[in-house]
């Protein structure tokens, strides 16, 4: 019988729940413990850094803000360790929504540079307060009790551990596979691309760092009561590298490396602790220096950390099957999911007048003006430099208009962001492709139905959003299948050709519901046979009623394609007709050719 990898994963978690029923020295047990609270802590770690591409080495500050909460509440006020994981979760989430806000907006090394400051400043916040006992910290903190019966035994507190643990994975691994999560995913690849999707990016940085900072909390609080008194020097910066480090170690981009990396650096940490005395015959910290010596080659040897590794060889032993797959047949209510109307034929849907920008002393785009009319092909052309994807950014709220006016059906859009624009019905595709190549090609497309589905992070989590999910993943696969790809469903998307990639990004486009489809060289990499099939479905969605854009360099795809031509260079339009007349004119020829003799 073939056991699905899935199945194995969560079988193999299964077996730590063994470990206290087995006879283990205690001082196993107190291992297990922390391996799970570490793991919690990296978990968070991997959603916020792994995957949604935000460093942070202040994470231990959270852990801290959890024990905190509840060792003051339980000692000083005698309140229940229960209200002090709840007092706990809230106090953690407001300082992280808080810091969040402000932190995730910096980009580049500030960001993991504000955590340090963020992670010392809470640190040094905990060894001065008095009520907190400074850095003597807080003890007689009481363990933990269900319904009257006492968890203060370690093999115990090993269960209520690893139960937490298990139920993080489980809603953390709900909400990868979810919409939302697919939005999470998109955030490592920067702004452009999921803002064009109609992702809030801001807004989805400061739930991952709300979520990481959650689960810290929830560490501290277990450790709290496990321990039973709370100092300020395990929450401090060191700890914060460490976690990172697990985080590292066990492959930083997957959900089970989180326990891979807790268990590898914890056990082998304290199997330095016990064997290097014993072979060196003298005592001294040299665990430290060997442990980093091997870390260092370990990840020399698996960059990615070491659960890929592991997976790589486990799935040409038993392929994976995906994980994520569209209903074949339409969901209940799948007719009934909104629709844009495409507005009637020849009617003006996009009107560029005067439009300017400039980048400091440089003009890119110089009062442009020019429109477009539903069901009509446009293609933008000019030498390399003219301002053609300039323009793109401006129709599509990457970049605001220096002056000029651009409107789309009737209203002013050159002041508005990529995620207004997109929601109003204009959908776009890259010059540079922007994918998440280790997702499937179902995934990535899916992406671009964002605006389609409503359910909130907390619904996918708890997996009360599949009805809708299985819309979403049904409309991603029908455009799939539309542009050509359907035998790439669940290959994953940066395994395809450059060419491939292209058409990917169209069928994300077309997940958006676009009256207007702005395509920045689809026709790029394509083969001769490629761009034919390219052709005939932009002349298909021309059909539908949608209107197109197009940069292209490849002027016979070009003049066979489209309707009308625009020219650009140095940013100013040189020349506008149909593909014949632009053929012909001079002034193209010599801006093409350099001077024509
Ligand atoms: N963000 C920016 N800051 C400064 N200058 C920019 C910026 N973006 C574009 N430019 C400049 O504006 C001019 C037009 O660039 P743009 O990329 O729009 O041209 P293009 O026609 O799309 O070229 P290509 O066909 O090579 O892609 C170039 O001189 C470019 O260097």
């Amino acid at each position: 019988m073939k056991i699905s990898t899935k199945k194995l994963q969560w079988l193999m978690f299964g077996w730590f729940f063994l470990f206290p029923f087995l006879p283990v020295p205690g001082y196993w047990i107190t291992i297990g413990n922390y391996i799970g609270l570490y793991s919690i802590v990296t978990l968070g770690l991997v959603l916020l850094t792994g995957i949604g591409g935000l460093t942070s080495f202040g994470q231990a500050a959270f852990v801290g803000l959890g024990a905190y909460t509840t060792g003051y509440l339980s000692i000083s006020l005698g309140l229940s360790p229960w209200l002090g994981l709840l007092a706990g979760l809230v106090v953690s989430a407001l300082a992280a929504g808080l810091i969040g806000s402000v932190t995730v907006r910096l980009s580049g090394h500030f960001l993991p540079l504000a955590t340090i400051a963020w992670g010392l400043s809470l640190f040094y916040l905990f060894g001065t307060l008095e009520f907190l006992g400074k850095y003597d910290g807080l003890s007689g903190i009481p363990p933990l009790s269900l319904f009257g019966i006492d968890l203060s035994a370690p093999r115990v507190m090993y269960g209520m551990i690893w139960l937490c643990l298990g139920g993080c994975l489980w809603l953390v691994l709900n909400l990868l596979n979810s919409r939302p999560g697919r939005a999470i995913r998109a955030l490592a690849k920067g702004k452009t691309m999921p803002e064009a999707m109609g992702i809030n990016t801001a807004q989805y940085k400061i739930l991952i760092f709300v979520l990481a900072a959650l689960m810290a909390s929830l560490s501290g609080w277990l450790y709290a009561h496990l321990q039973r008194s709370v100092s300020a020097t395990p929450f401090g910066l060191h700890m914060g590298i460490e976690y990172l480090f697990m985080a590292v170690v066990g492959g930083v981009g997957h959900v089970w490396g989180a326990i891979l990396g807790a268990v590898m650096m914890t056990g082998l940490k304290s199997q330095l602790q016990d064997l290097l005395p014993l072979l060196l015959g003298s005592t001294g910290n040299f665990e430290i220096v060997v442990f980093g010596v091997l870390i260092v080659l370990l990840l020399l040897w698996a960059p990615d950390g070491l659960w890929p590794r592991i997976a790589a060889v486990w799935a040409r032993i038993n392929p994976p099957e995906p994980e994520v797959v569209a209903p074949a047949i339409a969901p209940d209510g799948y007719g009934d999911m909104s629709r844009r109307a495409k507005p009637a034929g020849g009617s003006l849907i996009l009107e560029i007048s005067e439009a300017r920008k400039q980048f400091g002393g440089l003009v890119a785009v110089k009062d442009m003006t020019f429109e477009i009319h539903a069901g009509e092909i446009v293609g933008l052309i000019g030498p390399n430099g003219a301002g053609k994807s300039t323009m793109f950014n401006l129709v599509t709220g990457v970049l605001p208009a220096s002056s000029g006016e651009i409107r789309f059906l009737g209203e002013r859009i050159d002041q508005l962001g990529a995620r207004r624009i997109v929601k109003m019905g204009i959908g776009r595709s890259f010059q540079h492709v922007h994918l998440v190549p280790q997702l499937s090609v179902l995934e990535n497309v899916a992406m671009g139905a964002h605006l389609r589905g409503r359910s909130s992070p907390l619904s996918a989590a708890l997996r009360m959003d599949r009805h809708e999910e299985a819309q979403l993943l049904f409309l991603a696969a029908e455009q799939i299948r539309r542009v050509g790809l359907g035998d790439y469903m669940h290959t994953p998307a940066g395994s395809l050709a450059l060419g491939q990639q292209r058409i990917l990004e169209i069928a994300r486009a077309l997940c958006t519901d676009p009256v207007l489809l702005l395509l920045d060289e689809p026709a790029a990499g394509l083969r001769l046979k490629e761009k034919e099939a390219l052709a005939d479905l932009i002349r298909q969605l021309k059909d539908e009623g949608m209107s197109v854009l197009l940069v292209e360099h490849d002027m016979d795809f070009v003049m066979g394609l489209t309707d009308r031509l625009v020219v650009m260079e140095f940013g100013s339009k040189i020349a506008e007709g149909l593909p014949t007349e632009i053929q012909n004119n001079e002034a193209v020829l010599a801006a093409y050719l350099g001077g024509i003799e």
